[in-house]
């Protein structure tokens, strides 16, 4: 008889995962379940609600009822080095860091694929809606990340900085499937799961609230909240793209204009109000300024920690708040599909997203010297420095980078 091959799936004690756990073992896969404790208890105390003890219990409990052997391994060290501490460090520097994406790159693809191949494995398996496809390109086998088949689930761009190593060894059971299928699924099967909730995103910001989280390590720090004027001449130039120009034209100082975060003065505008520490918001953000009486919201559009100065916009159609375009240093692209990387001084046309379920949006991508320039063909709301934009082709994730 053929050897079968062997997966270790992980298994959050959600339903996702054991349904994803179900299925592997139906398609004759020989399934060994992994649970992972991320959290330290010092950490998850604080607000009492990262419940990794009840979720533990429920993952033996399916890898029981599917008759797989179960595994729970500890990565909380690994956890905190390579995930709480750039979140925090992050988050000091004024950047909005996104863990859900560093966390698959780093832990799940990376540790605790680690884990199981010391036992062996051919594969590691998640919970995650999206899927795995294969091309051919100069002869070799090239691996695509494409989207979940639940358009209200698809979590392909959580997994966006996967590289081809990683993926060759992903499967990813669940992603042809639509959410109420899952549940369906795990009902039929009587998994203990099925009518558990869904986390939102991983352990953190669902479970242990980010404000409560940040205070944990960043002290607060009281500052000053200017509020810019939509009419400042530093949006003459930069809040919209010029017309007519072939992206093989442009200049670098208009690129510049158009994609680099903009850099604000306190006495470019007026002083409204007062917060406990400028490390704590991130643009785009609403609540939590606590200012009152301005009548339309106030948005953050920049903060400047080493000032401690947040900088604010009235109303939604505000100019700093809505921007064509950012940009990714060299160091920080990543090609999923290699094939495709773009040289320098080309550009392509791609659909990208800088956040998590939103839609999808044209984008010219513009390759120079010093990094990757992408312009979109809409203005995009609260554009921050540290969090993730991803390009795709269709369903196909292409590659990724981190925002400057
Ligand atoms: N603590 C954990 N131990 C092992 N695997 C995990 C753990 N947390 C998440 N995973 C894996 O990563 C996948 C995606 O995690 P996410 O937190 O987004 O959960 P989800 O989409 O709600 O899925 P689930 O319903 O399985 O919890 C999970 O389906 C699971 O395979």
């Amino acid at each position: 008889m053929e050897n079968k091959k062997r997966v270790v799936v992980g298994l959050s004690g959600g339903v996702d995962s054991s349904v994803a756990a179900y299925l592997l073992k139906e398609q004759g896969y020989e399934v060994i379940g992994m649970f992972m404790k991320n959290w330290h208890d010092e950490t998850v105390t604080i607000s009492n609600e990262c419940p990794w003890m009840e979720d533990s219990t429920d993952a033996m409990l399916v890898a029981e009822k599917l008759d797989i052997p179960f595994q729970a391994i500890d990565l909380s060290e690994e956890y905190r080095e390579r995930i709480v501490d750039y979140m925090f460090s992050e988050y000091e520097n004024g950047r909005t860091p996104n863990p859900d994406i560093l966390c698959n790159r780093e832990i799940k693809f990376d540790i605790f694929l680690k884990a199981a191949q010391k036992l062996k494995a051919d594969f590691v398996a998640t919970g995650h809606y999206c899927q795995k496809g294969e091309v051919k390109a100069n002869g070799k086998t090239v691996y695509q990340l494409l989207a979940g088949a639940d358009p209200n689930k698809d979590q392909s761009y959580f997994l966006c900085q996967l590289d081809q190593d990683q993926l060759s060894k992903a499967l990813f059971p669940i992603g042809h499937l639509q959410k109420s299928e899952v549940r369906k699924i795990a009902k039929e099967q009587d998994l203990i799961t099925a009518d558990k909730k869904d986390s939102q995103g991983l352990c953190f910001i669902g479970k242990v609230r980010l404000p409560e989280f940040l205070q944990q390590q960043l002290k607060p720090k009281k500052g000053d909240i200017y509020v810019i004027p939509e009419n400042h001449p530093v949006y003459s130039r930069s809040a919209q793209i010029p017309a007519g120009i072939d992206p093989d034209d442009y200049d670098q100082e208009t690129l510049d204009m158009i994609c680099l975060p903009l850099k604000y003065e306190f006495n470019q505008g007026n002083k409204i109000g007062e917060h406990n520490g400028a490390h704590y918001f991130t643009v785009g953000q609403r609540k939590g300024l606590q200012v009152g009486g301005t009548g339309k919201p106030l948005f953050v559009i920049a903060t400047d920690t080493r000032e401690n100065i947040i900088y604010t916009g009235l109303g939604e159609e505000h100019p700093g708040l809505n921007r064509y375009g950012l940009f990714v240093p060299k160091k920080d692209i990543h090609w999923i599909r290699q094939d495709l990387k773009l040289q320098e001084g080309h550009n392509a046309r791609y659909q990208a997203r800088i956040r998590y379920r939103q839609p999808l949006t044209w984008a010219t991508l513009i390759m120079r010297e010093n990094g990757l320039y992408v312009l979109f063909d809409e203005p995009q709301r609260g554009i921050a420095s540290g969090q993730f934009v991803a390009w795709y082709d269709g369903k196909e994730t292409i590659g990724s980078g981190v925002i400057s």
